[in-house]
């Protein structure tokens, strides 16, 4: 907790929960019909005068842990209460503001406020007023009758934010609110919002982000709760007790950043801060790796290899945090590489940091037909779906296969969206390495000659 924070809680009294969720897990279906682990037995509290941050990959189920808090999704088993009261539909507690701002674009921007307390019934002049004082508090002074496409990208957001506190929520739920801003919007919005909460503005009595971002979880919550992947469970709780309005620049800042990148590329959860779930995590290493279990990293040969050429150009060893501030990436766009890299022999990470493997250095090293090769080496070796492809490839008389097959399979596990990415990433790995060939109008694989001696 920040000790500047008007949030501060009193010396050794613990605040009251607000929200609490208890053994909760949820299981969407998959295209087959079989089940789809996405959350797994996951426990928490959001107490009341605290910002927490649930971070997470891509798919981790961020928002579907969002969405079943709020009450707007059933829990598949476990429960979920507000103020001591199990839920069983929308939280009374929560309000929500979402990434795609949402707002009615036939509606004012005092219109789309007031909708809010409109579903709450609250009577007229009392909505109005709120909605004013709401839209004067979040900077919006003057477009009342402004319409939603007459305002840019973080004015829309802003509104986003009145509807959301305008209401005075004990919980204000946010997915990813500032990932649709340009970076420079995003910043001064944040800002703002910590401006806010520091000076006790903002009619709410906790914050709960979801962000796939560490430095915006870093820079705004009391807590961060890291989700591992399939399926999400809480693979660790980092408390941030730095002074609001914090500095990027801080080595305590920089070492909290680390620490999460370290969490983020430990290796599906390997090592300590796994620790609560580490007999599932050490069960799931054990069983053998299947494009369904161990999905490729949605990268393109050329950003691996760009990857990799940075890194022995930096001595083989860099820090993530580093790495990624220098490239102008965001975490998102760095970690599938590294995750790529590193399921395929050719980086290792360890704390924070990645470094090249002798494999990736030879690959990187060694002139193009040589590279391919050895690259055709380590993707057959190392790539469950390339593997399974050229396996498969192998097994037909004519060495050609329909991609349905590799889709049916897929949707086992993965939504249509997502089988149809996972074997785009493949076509573009196993072409480059030449172990098969794909043509787009017929849907086919063709095995390479030669394919088979990388098994
Ligand atoms: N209604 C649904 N039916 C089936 N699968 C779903 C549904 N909603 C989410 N999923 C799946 O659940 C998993 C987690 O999704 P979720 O959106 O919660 O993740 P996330 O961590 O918020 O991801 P992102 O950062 O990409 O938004 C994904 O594999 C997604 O495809």
């Amino acid at each position: 907790m920040s000790s500047t924070s008007a949030h501060d809680r009193t010396a050794g009294s613990v605040p009251p929960v607000i929200i609490r969720a208890e053994g909760l897990s949820k299981a969407f279906t998959a295209p087959d019909g079989s089940p789809l682990p996405v959350l797994d037995n996951i426990d928490l509290a959001l107490r009341e005068g605290e910002i927490v941050a649930l971070l997470g990959r891509s798919g981790s189920g961020k928002s579907t842990l969002l969405r079943c808090l709020a009450g707007l999704i059933a829990p598949s088993t476990g429960g979920v209460s507000y103020r001591g009261q199990q839920i069983n539909g929308a939280n009374p507690g929560v309000a929500m503001v979402f990434q795609s701002f949402a707002l009615l674009p036939w509606l004012t921007v005092q219109q789309n406020v007031e909708l809010s307390l409109q579903a709450r019934e609250v009577p007229e002049a009392e909505r109005t007023e709120r909605a004013l004082k709401a839209i004067d508090l979040i900077g919006l002074d003057g477009f009342e009758g402004a319409y939603p496409k007459e305002l840019s990208g973080g004015m829309r957001q802003r509104v986003g934010f009145a509807r959301g506190i305008v209401v005075e929520p004990d919980a204000l739920f946010m997915d990813e609110p500032f990932s649709a801003l340009d970076v420079l919007t995003a910043e001064n919005l944040r800002s703002e919002l910590v401006g806010l909460w520091e000076g006790n503005e903002a009619p709410v009595k906790s914050i709960l982000i979801v962000t796939h971002n560490i430095e915006e979880a870093v820079l705004l919550a009391d807590r961060v709760l890291v989700l591992s992947s399939n399926p999400g469970r809480i693979k660790a709780e980092i408390p941030i007790d730095l002074p609001r309005p914090r500095d990027r620049q801080d080595p305590r800042f920089e070492s909290i950043v680390d620490t999460v990148y370290g969490l983020l590329t430990g290796r599906s959860g390997h090592g300590a801060e796994a620790a609560p779930h580490a007999d599932h995590e050490e069960a799931r290493d054990r069983t053998p790796a299947t494009p369904v279990n161990t999905p490729l990293p949605v990268v393109t040969v050329g950003g691996l290899a760009g990857l990799l050429q940075i890194l022995v150009a930096r001595g083989g060893e860099d820090g993530l945090a580093e790495l990624a501030d220098e490239l102008n990436f965001e975490v998102d766009d760095l970690l599938p590489l590294v995750d790529a890299a590193v399921m395929l022999g050719l980086a290792r990470t360890r704390d924070a940091r990645i470094s090249v493997t002798p494999e990736g250095r030879e690959i990187t090293e060694a002139d193009i037909l040589t590279s391919k090769q050895l690259f055709a080496g380590h993707v057959a070796k190392h790539a469950p779906l390339v593997r399974a492809i050229v396996q498969a490839l192998s097994r037909t008389e004519d060495h050609t296969l329909r991609e349905g097959l590799f889709l049916d399979l897929l949707r086992r596990g993965f939504s249509t969206e997502e089988a149809r990415i996972q074997l785009d990433t493949a076509i573009d790995w196993g072409r480059y390495a030449e172990l098969y060939d794909y043509d787009h109008n017929d849907a086919e694989f063709t095995l390479e000659p030669g394919a088979q001696a990388h098994l």
